[in-house]
């Protein structure tokens, strides 16, 4: 499976210019991690990838056949979960997922049901009302009822919102094993969530795409940009850098910082996923 998305730009009624001129390609396999800080555009483009919006320029193709001529080949192919999904409360998780099924079609639908609700560890569960489940639980069924028929084209608006430390990285597990043939695209706020499993990162800001390519290539943007001083022997407020952390150490405060030249008395040192991705924000942000 092949998406390519051309020159896609998005303005919203109200002016709002929520996507520019974003051009990417995907192709299975692929774990695509999107990053990108509240408004960027990530859900903007989530979905006109699943044709739940149309473009005001631009094209999006699938399989070399433009999405609005092919949109059947689309929503059998694909699994999406919404930011805010929508369950159907007064449904028990077993009722939901079998109307999920019967919506994509799913022949077999009775063990892709205890499949998915067993990869999403919703078994104790399956008959409990979706209105009694905690915020955690109705990500988990938001997260099952995408797997359900295994789809090509896996869609993840923030699927770890809500979600406890053991529960995302039982996530991250789960969609690393469902990643293997597939297209994956999984926005998120959390690095943790990308770092380990996605083999791809695309950076968005502004409705722009500022990175698309390996952690490892996002890490070197940022070498010589990342650096720490301690604070209680330099005295530093106002040198047109950020602070990423305050650590109190044996010798004082050690803080971390990202800056575009390292001042003379920090101490460069090796960046980390998530200052290289602080680096790119704030460069990006001041049109560089
Ligand atoms: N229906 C809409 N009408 C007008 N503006 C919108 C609409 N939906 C989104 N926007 C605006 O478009 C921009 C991009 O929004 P989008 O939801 O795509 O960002 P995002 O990266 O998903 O953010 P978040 O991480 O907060 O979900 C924002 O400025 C948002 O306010």
């Amino acid at each position: 499976m092949k998406i390519s998305v051309q020159n896609l730009n998005m303005t919203y009624p109200t002016g709002k210019k929520a996507l520019q001129d974003v051009s990417l390609e995907m192709q299975s396999p692929n774990f695509i991690g999107l990053l990108g800080p509240n408004g960027a555009g990530k859900s903007t483009l989530m979905k006109l990838l699943v044709a739940g919006l149309l473009p005001t320029t631009g094209e999006i193709q699938l399989d070399d056949v433009p999405l609005i001529k092919n949109e059947k080949k689309l929503k059998a192919a694909l699994g999406y979960l919404p930011q805010n999904f929508g369950l159907y409360d007064e449904l028990t998780v077993w009722q939901f997922l079998d109307y999920m099924s019967a919506l994509k079609g799913i022949k077999e639908s009775k063990s892709e049901i205890e499949r998915v609700i067993g990869e999403t560890n919703l078994i104790e569960k399956r008959k409990a009302r979706i209105s009694t489940l905690s915020g955690g639980q109705r990500q988990r069924v938001g997260i099952a009822q995408a797997l359900l028929g295994s789809p090509q084209f896996l869609i993840f608006d923030e699927p770890t919102v809500g979600l406890d430390p053991e529960e995302r990285i039982n996530f991250r597990n789960l969609f690393s094993k469902n990643a293997q043939d597939k297209i994956v695209l999984l926005s998120t706020h959390i690095i943790e969530d990308v770092q380990s499993v996605c083999n791809r990162l695309i950076v968005m800001n502004h409705g722009r795409i500022l990175f698309d390519g390996r952690s490892e290539e996002l890490i070197r943007l940022a070498y010589g940009h990342v650096g720490v001083y301690n604070e209680e022997v330099q005295e530093n407020e106002e040198h047109g850098f950020k602070v990423t952390a305050r650590m109190n150490t044996a010798n004082g405060i050690s803080c971390r910082i990202i800056a575009e030249v390292l001042p003379d008395f920090v101490h460069p040192t090796e960046p980390t996923l998530e200052d290289a991705y602080i680096y790119l924000i704030e460069k990006g942000w001041k049109g560089q």
